[in-house]
């Protein structure tokens, strides 16, 4: 259980964050979030000791700044638009450039505003990645350098002894370098967790023996598929295939010859079928096959060509012949029933077909 001020800081952070936003834009809105707050919460701060101090103009800047990154938190909650996190982030960016810039140009407090600009490379690099926020940080520094070397400190309110202005600048781009480093390696960390994800999700889809999609990338098929001929209208069909008497193959050829056999139908199957088709290993020796936007007509025309396909077509195995039919069963996808419907409408048929005596379509 968390306590009020957990409460309220996590609620601070996650301000404008909707059940909408995918998890890589919720970390977004919530470090944009979080720079804002840090943001106003020193230049708040920085502010009042300014006034204190009697600096009026430094007080006003920063006040103007904490207005700014104030507004820049609340943009998220108020503006409800997908990208609203971007506009904030920007705003934040903006607005901390301009402020690092006016602190070097016045010197802030006792000629100490320089010391505020290594803030700078860690915000950029975060909202802007690599090569956006190494854009924005070379310009930066140009244009600090400039305002520390220009001759008779023309573009400064202040001036800056030549050692603590060259330090300044090289330590800066010590930083930089170092953070451009440490974003470098994070997008690299990101990127190989990406693809490790991606790899795994396929794996998760794919029979490691045929490499057709399993059940559950079927599953996937026929949902998108459903949801397509809802909208369109337009019905698919689907194809519950089983070998037959595959138990006597496995006996016959051992189990190498049953897989091979597998292997084998999967390709004659892909072969024979359409590119908008899908075939997936659903079982054992089960296959399904959907047809998207195909009549219940064409689908058994299509599925009479692929069962004499299987029945004509014997399979090499160590110098023998592996003969193999398989009997299916046929259903329309129909939008107005579910999934779960037709697959049982298919396995029905497939049943009945193989009582029928196999080798049939039904
Ligand atoms: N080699 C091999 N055999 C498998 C695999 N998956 C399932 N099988 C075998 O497939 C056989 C299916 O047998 P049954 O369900 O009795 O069906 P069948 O012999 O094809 O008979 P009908 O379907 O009634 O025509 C079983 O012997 C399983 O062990 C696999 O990945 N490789």
């Amino acid at each position: 259980m968390l306590n009020w001020p957990q409460k309220a800081a996590v609620a601070l952070l996650e301000y404008g964050v909707h059940d909408s936003h995918n998890a890589t834009n919720r970390q977004r809105i919530v470090v944009a979030n979080f720079f804002s707050i840090i943001g106003y919460s020193i230049t708040f701060l920085m502010s009042i000791s300014a006034f204190v101090n009697n600096n009026h103009a430094l007080g006003i800047s920063l006040f103007i700044a904490g207005c700014i990154f104030a507004f820049a938190h609340f943009l998220n909650g108020f503006v409800k638009h997908e990208n609203s996190y971007k506009w904030s982030a920007n705003i934040v960016q903006t607005c901390l450039i301009v402020l690092m810039l006016y602190l070097v140009y016045s010197g802030g407090k006792s000629n100490t505003g320089p010391l505020w600009i290594y803030i700078v490379p860690p915000v950029v690099f975060f909202f802007g990645g690599l090569k956006l926020g190494g854009t924005y940080l070379f310009l930066f520094l140009t244009v600090v350098g400039m305002m520390l070397f220009y001759p008779a400190d023309s573009f400064l309110a202040t001036s800056y002894t030549f050692d603590f202005a060259s330090r300044i600048l090289f330590s800066f781009l010590t930083v930089s370098l170092l953070f451009g480093f440490y974003e470098y390696s994070r997008q690299l960390a990101i990127r190989h967790t990406q693809q490790l994800s991606d790899k795994f999700e396929k794996q998760a889809m794919t029979d490691p023996l045929t490499k057709a999609p399993n059940r559950r990338g079927m599953k996937e098929h026929l949902l998108h598929e459903y949801a397509r001929s809802k909208r369109s209208g337009r019905n698919a069909c689907i194809l519950l295939c089983d070998i037959d008497y595959f138990k006597e193959i496995n006996d016959k050829f051992g189990h190498d010859g049953g897989d091979h056999a597998l292997v084998e139908l999967t390709k004659l199957l892909k072969m024979n079928l359409r590119e908008q088709d899908k075939l997936a290993r659903w079982g054992g020796e089960e296959f399904l096959i959907l047809l998207p936007e195909t009549a219940q007509k064409q689908a058994y025309a299509l599925a009479e060509r692929l069962r004499a396909a299987i029945d004509n077509s014997p399979v090499s195995y160590n110098t023998k012949q592996i003969h193999m039919s398989m009997s299916v069963g046929l259903a329309i996808l129909d939008p107005e029933q579910s999934v779960d419907n037709a697959i049982n409408e298919a396995d029905k048929k497939l049943y009945k077909a193989k009582e029928a005596g196999r080798n049939k379509v039904l």
